[in-house]
Order: structure tokens, then sequence, then C-alpha cells
């Protein structure tokens, strides 16, 4: 890499490597931060990731540090961690003024923050950018048609300085101010997988899954409601277009998850060994209890943090069948 790079791509999981590579395929150079030195190592030698996103040769503009004060004075970071330890994260960078982009998909265990309230308050100088929609990471990385959502706090001015960095042939962003709408449809959506995975597991059928998929859609809209989301917002790219991709496909960690706990494994036991990381799993908990708190009828969530927590999910399945009968925009449970 000769020059200083422009932009910033902390944390080489697959969907980081895979923005990574995607920022750099028109030659600009990008430096990306990851957790694990092997990982450092391997992309700066071998342009190569194959901890987490095998048989991908990275661009040669593409060079990884261990070290976040690199990261100082680079005008566009994208945050593509894990969601429980953004803030963590967020709290080694030297706060400066810069776009933040978050890429992760979750809410923050204990304190129920979506991840622009963890950004405001780690890195308060910069302007927040959510960056969500139907991207798994491997079609990205190949280059295939994709597009997102990017909702700008910074408006247009934000949206007209991150086009160029962000925007590629193949990858679509739509622009959005809805920053909150944003970030609800790519947390819930994880949960809803799991749902939907254990349908499959299950043997349930492909019309439970499509109920599912619907009415999960419609908690969507409910907590959002509550919480200042658009309905058109999650009617997009970020909500109703990744609830249809993560819910159908095996390549979706959670939807696999899903399948895994169905088939009668226990949860603990998925969760031990895993290296990558199956967001709905941490979000179940803590979207219930923000739900149960507010009011805000999500059985289908508080099903699978029940399947989660370790109830026979044939029995959670027959109590979320028994309901009473209701109609389809009644909003208790
Ligand atoms: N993979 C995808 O297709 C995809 C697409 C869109 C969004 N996302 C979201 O991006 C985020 C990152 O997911 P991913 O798929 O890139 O990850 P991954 O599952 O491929 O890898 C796990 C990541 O967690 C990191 N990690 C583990 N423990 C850590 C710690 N203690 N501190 C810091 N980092 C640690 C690892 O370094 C690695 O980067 C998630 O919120 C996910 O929902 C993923
Ligand atoms: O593999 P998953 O379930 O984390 O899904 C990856 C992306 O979020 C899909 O948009």
């Amino acid at each position: 890499m000769s020059g200083r790079p422009e932009i910033a791509v902390i944390g080489a999981g697959a969907w980081g490597t895979a923005l990574a590579q995607l920022v750099a395929s028109d030659g600009r150079n990008v430096l990306i931060w990851a957790y694990e030195p092997e990982v450092v190592e391997a992309i700066n030698t071998d342009q190569a990731n194959p901890a987490f996103l095998k048989g991908t040769d990275l661009a040669s503009s593409i060079r990884a540090t261990g070290d976040l004060a690199d990261l100082a004075g680079i005008p566009i970071l994208l945050a593509v961690t894990p969601a429980q330890v953004l803030a963590k994260i967020l709290s080694g960078l030297a706060d400066a003024p810069r776009d933040l982009v978050l890429c992760s998909k979750g809410i923050e265990a204990g304190t129920g923050r979506l991840m622009n309230d963890v950004a405001r308050e780690a890195c308060p100088a910069s302007e927040i950018a959510v960056l969500s929609g139907p991207t798994f990471a491997h079609e990205v990385a190949a280059g295939l048609p994709t597009a997102v959502t990017l909702a700008c706090s910074g408006g247009e001015a934000q949206w007209e300085r991150l086009m160029p960095a962000i925007a590629r042939p193949t990858f679509r962003p739509y622009y959005s101010d809805d920053v909150t709408g944003a970030e609800i449809g790519g947390a819930i959506k994880n949960v809803l997988a799991i749902a939907c995975g254990l349908v499959d597991g299950l043997g349930l059928g492909q019309n439970a899954r499509a109920a599912l998929i619907a009415r999960g859609y419609a908690e969507m809209l409910r907590f959002g409601e509550a919480l200042g989301a658009r309905p058109e917002t999650l009617a997009g790219l970020c909500g109703l277009g990744d609830l249809v991709l993560t819910c159908s496909s095996t390549s979706s960690r959670n939807f696999s998850l899903g399948i895994a706990l169905g088939e009668g494994k226990r949860a603990d036991d998925l969760m031990v060994d895993r290296t990558t990381v199956a967001e709905g799993a941490f979000t179940a908990p803590v979207l219930a209890a923000l739900a149960e708190d507010r009011a805000i009828a999500m059985p289908i969530v508080a099903a699978v943090n029940a399947i989660l927590e370790g109830e026979p999910p044939r029995e959670v399945v027959a109590a979320l069948l028994a309901r009473p009968l209701k109609s389809e925009q009644e909003r208790r449970p």
C-alpha cells in the first residue's frame, strides 16, 4: 500500500473483510483492524483471511493492523465488530470528527442500547451512519449484486461524502436518514431467523415459516414504532429485505442455529465453541426484556428467547399456537 488509507474497517470477521474488499475494489487504500494477531498476519502476508472469509484473494491495497491507534486521522471508519464488543472497541479509539459507519446488527445486552447509541456515547465527535440490508459476506466479496440501506444521521451532506467511498457497480446503497429504523431491522431479523430455522429443524413446514416471517415482521414494526423508527424504513432493504434473506437460507448463521435447536441440540452446547457470531442469540434476551418492559407484543421473540434459555421447542411452539385468536392488526399478544 502506498499513501495514507482513506477508509478503515474495524473488525476482520466475514463482513468486515468483505466490506474491505468491496471498498478496495476501485484501488482505494484500506486499513483493517483485526482482533486476532494471526488474522493481521494472514492479511499482511498472504492477502487472505482464511479464518473468517475463506477463498477470497484480498486486494493488494488492503493492509491490516492490530493497533487501533493506527486508525487516527482516517476520515471514514466502518465499524463491523460483533454488537456486544462494539462499546469496548470504540472506547479504544481517539475521538475525532469523522464518519463512523455502523455495520453490526444487534442490541447491547445489559443496557438495551442500539449501536448508534453506543457509538454516540463513545465517539461524540463522529457523525454516525448505519449500513444494513440483505448482505451475505461471501456474496459481496464475490462481487455479486447487492443493495443496502445507508442511513445517515448527517443527512444528505454525509451521504454525498460516503457515496464515493461505498457505492460500487454491483453494490447499491439507498439513502435514508432513519438511523434507528435501519438498525432495528437488522437486529430483529436475526432473532426471527432463529425462529425460522427452528421451524425447519422441527419439520413444521413452509406454511409455518411464511407465517413466522409475516407475524415476525409485525413484531418488528411494533417495536420500531415504539422506538421512533419509520415503518417505510422497515419495509425496505434493512428490514423486510434482510428478513427474507436471513429467514430462508442456511448461509445465515442465525437460521442455522435455529435448525440445530429445532433438531434438539442445546443452546449452551451450540454457543460454547463458536468462532463466528450468531447475533440473534445475544439480541433475543435483551429484545424480549425491552418488549416486556414497554408492553410491546412480541410473542415470537419471546418464544425464541425461551428456547435459547432451554425450554423444549415443541412445548414453546404449542404455547405460541394456543394463544387466543384475534384480529391480524391486534397489538396485544
Ligand atoms: N457475515 C455476514 O454476512 C454479515 C453481514 C451483515 C452484517 N453482519 C454483522 O457484522 C457483525 C460482524 O459479523 P461477522 O460476520 O463479520 O463476524 P464473524 O462471525 O465472521 O467473526 C467473528 C468476529 O468477532 C470478532 N471477535 C470475537 N471476539 C472478539 C472480542 N472479544 N473483541 C473483538 N472482536 C472479537 C472476531 O475477531 C471476528 O471479527 C455482526 O454484527 C453481524 O451481524 C454480518
Ligand atoms: O449469517 P447471519 O444470520 O448473521 O446473517 C448475515 C447477514 O446479516 C445477512 O444480511
